[in-house]
């Protein structure tokens, strides 16, 4: 069978066919030429036959053969013209010149013009038969070298796109440790050309001090599961490559390397050529683990150690002062009124005022210590290798003054003082835990002193702490034991002479400790959320007495309740005091809110929203503590606000040091706005004749009376005595 499977390409491309083998005779000797195809067409070929010269070409030109026999001297065009034709077109159809001229000069002739073969006529029939089915052969096997040519050639193109186009660098060295391959990957990551790297030793691009770790996954010989896997390497990059940024750089690679043998498949019998290693970058998997790290161990604010780190130092240093009989000491630091400024400025403020006061603390550091931020507002130094308390009293002296410089955030002076709690190992503790607790403890004994100071902690310390555990117990039974007093404090009209108002301030009356100051338990009431109810409780009180001196028709007062901002949060806020009045039959107008500046400036929208309800019903509002908060002038304006109390604290300086300048202003201010005016504590004569000459409206204070009881309040009213009367003249 002739027909066989053939590899054909056309335009270029590999198809494979089954085909007889086509055979063009070419002669323009009818006989000759028939009885050429009939053998042909006998023996299995498929035979077609050009009766001259053109017509060979025009028959070429539109199909294909797989071999010509072609006759010389035909009468139209000479046969080398048909070969010229051939070659000129390009075809590889092999062509047997079948001729009666076998001179040299014509067999070379043809040869030249293409001809695969030269027959002389006249021939023998098997003779031509084996001509034709030799160069059909040829041909064939030549069709299929070139086809497993391409298909290497197109394979290997492909291997190369893969391995060169690969994320990781990917190369091969020779049995010395020089590369014998690197891919593309190489430039970007490395910063070298491939030629570059030819031939260089592996330690061309090992980090100096990986070099140890390197020679044996460079020179692995190793193959299968023992060979090298994911080995952490660091590379170096191309030094005086400015251009593609790859100065200087470290690249952290993970690498995986195997042996090289002749045959992979028997290394022992095989010699061994050098080593293939795959190296996959991993800097930024690196990256995101050292930061997840960073993140784990510091603060992000202010990039300081956290309280995990902190621990850890703390028990270094423990280990450490055990082996050598050291002291240290623990410093926990609190910003006083931190709350305020987050509250009253925004989180944005606090942060910055947060790293200024980082940056000073820092400043105060010595080689070796420890600053930490153990959340919010809370900071911890750890201070090594104490020599005594006083170094600890240096230091803390050092913060208080480092702090004591106004700081400028976002156009406005901010102060900030810390409260400082110590304890000292062994002393005071010998885990971290103990350290850091007592500490504690002392810290909250510095906020109780008035904050802004430095307390070491001692045992004695223990006690107190679990008083304020007890007290908060006893707080939470105080309402349903009825053991809230109000007291009320006379606010005298300073041109008249007449109590015009009452401030109530509430005491605790405990059954074991007695009398207890709202200075001691309100903050205690708000941290807990206890003083929404006390709020509550205070409004019905307040309601309940003005009904009691209405009833017994004593000259009309207002009563003043100090407000604090859990209870303005309420939801029925506004309600709740409408009702309560409502409920007293009493007018609104009896009845005046207190509430400070840091109050409003906590959210401004909704409680601008809750004063004016209740200014649009008459109820009276008062800024409390005024001078004292973080707040703009502006809600002066903006807020339906009927009073201003000058703190006590402005009132206190006309004494102390003459200072009258703040108290001037804010009465001049309040003046222009049409605003009511008290000056709380007033304490002397010498104060009272300054606020009489500058025209304040009204006056409360021990200079006129402490908080009284109902009871006494209710008496200075029936008798109408009027406290001021006594100064009346001075
Ligand atoms: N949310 C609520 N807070 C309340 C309530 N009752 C009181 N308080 C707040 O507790 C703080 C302490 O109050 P108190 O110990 O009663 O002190 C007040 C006065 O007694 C004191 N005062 C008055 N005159 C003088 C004086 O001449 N000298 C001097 N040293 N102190 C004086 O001042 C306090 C009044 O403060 P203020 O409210 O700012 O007008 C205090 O902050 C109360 O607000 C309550 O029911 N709810």
């Amino acid at each position: 069978m002739l027909a066989e499977l053939k590899k054909r390409i056309i335009d270029g491309q590999v198809h494979e066919v089954f085909s007889v083998p086509r055979i063009l005779v070419v002669d323009d000797e009818p006989l000759l030429r028939d009885s050429l195809r009939d053998i042909l067409l006998q023996n299995g070929y498929e035979a077609s036959a050009a009766r001259n010269g053109r017509d060979a070409l025009v028959q070429i030109a539109r199909q294909h053969f797989d071999a010509i026999l072609l006759d010389l001297f035909m009468p139209d065009i000479h046969g080398t013209e048909v070969l010229d034709f051939i070659a000129k077109r390009g075809l590889d159809t092999p062509v047997i010149v079948v001729s009666g001229d076998d001179s040299v000069d014509s067999v070379i002739n043809a040869l030249r013009g293409g001809a695969q073969d030269f027959l002389r006529k006249p021939y023998q029939p098997d003779e031509m038969l084996k001509r034709v089915g030799n160069v059909i052969q040829r041909r064939r096997l030549e069709l299929e070298n070139r086809s497993v040519l391409q298909q290497m050639e197109q394979s290997e193109k492909w291997h190369r796109f893969l391995v060169n186009s690969s994320p990781d660098f990917i190369y091969t060295l020779d049995c010395e440790g020089r590369f014998t391959f690197v891919n593309d990957r190489v430039e970007s990551l490395l910063g070298y050309k491939h030629d570059e790297l030819l031939g260089q030793h592996y330690t061309a691009v090992v980090f100096d001090d990986d070099f140890n770790q390197a020679q044996y996954v460079f020179n692995e010989r190793r193959t299968g599961k023992r060979a090298s896997r994911y080995v952490e390497l660091r590379l170096k990059c191309k030094e005086c490559s400015r251009s593609n940024g790859a100065e200087g750089r470290i690249l952290v690679v993970e690498l995986n390397a195997i042996g090289m043998y002749e045959q992979p498949d028997n290394k022992f019998a095989s010699r061994y050529l050098g080593t293939y290693g795959v190296a996959k970058d991993i800097s930024e998997r690196k990256k995101a683990e050292e930061t997840i790290h960073y993140q784990a161990y510091h603060d992000l604010l202010t990039g300081l150690p956290n309280r995990v780190l902190f621990k850890d130092r703390l028990n270094l240093a423990i280990a450490q002062a055990r082996r050598s009989s050291e002291m240290f000491a623990v410093m926990c630091l609190d910003m006083d009124h931190f709350k305020v400024v987050n509250d009253t400025l925004g989180h944005v403020v606090g942060d910055e005022l947060l790293l200024a006061v980082t940056a000073r603390l820092h400043g105060c550091l010595r080689e070796g210590d420890t600053l930490a931020r153990m959340g919010g507002d809370e900071f911890c130094l750890l201070l090594p290798q104490i020599s005594g308390i006083e170094v600890v009293g240096s230091i803390a002296e050092k913060v208080t003054v480092a702090l004591s410089k106004p700081f400028h955030i976002d156009h406005r002076e901010l102060f900030a003082t810390v409260s400082i709690g110590v304890s000292l190992y062994p002393a005071d503790g010998e885990t971290g835990d103990s350290l850091i607790k007592h500490a504690d403890i002392a810290l909250y004994h510095a906020k109780t002193c008035g904050r802004d100071n430095c307390q070491l902690f001692h045992m004695g310390m223990n006690v107190p702490l679990s008083n304020r555990l007890s007290l908060e117990n006893d707080l939470r039974h105080a309402l349903e034991r009825n053991q809230l007093v109000a007291y009320y404090q006379p606010q005298v009209d300073l041109k008249r002479g007449h109590i015009v108002g009452f401030e109530c301030l509430i005491r605790w009356q405990h059954p074991v400790r007695g009398l207890i100051s709202p200075a001691e338990f309100i903050p205690l009431a708000e941290e807990t959320g206890m003083i929404t109810a006390i709020g509550k409780w205070m409004l019905d009180t307040a309601c309940q007495q003005l009904k009691v001196w209405k009833t017994r028709e004593l000259p009309p007062v207002r009563l003043a309740i100090n407000i604090s901002p859990r209870q303005m949060e309420q939801p029925d806020f506004v309600e709740h005091i409408l009702n309560a009045l409502h409920q007293h039959g009493l007018d609104q107008g009896m009845l005046e809110v207190e509430i400070t500046e840091n109050l409003i400036m906590k959210d401004v929208e909704r409680t601008v929203e809750k004063l004016k309800q209740l200014s649009a019903s008459g109820i009276k509002i008062a800024i409390d503590d005024f001078g004292t908060g973080y707040s703009s002038l502006n809600y002066l304006k903006k807020f339906p606000i009927h009073t201003i109390k000058i703190d006590q604290s402005f009132i206190a300086d006309i004494e102390r040091d003459g200072d009258t300048s703040i108290v001037t202003a804010i009465i001049a201010m309040a003046k222009g706005l049409h605003l009511n005016l008290i000056a709380e504590g007033v304490e002397t004569e010498n104060q009272l004749a300054f606020l009489r000459r500058m025209e304040c409206d009204e006056i409360q204070g021990y200079l006129l009376s402490e908080p009284l009881t109902a009871q006494a309040a209710t008496t200075m009213l029936i008798e109408n005595i009027t406290p001021l009367a006594m100064f009346a003249g001075r």
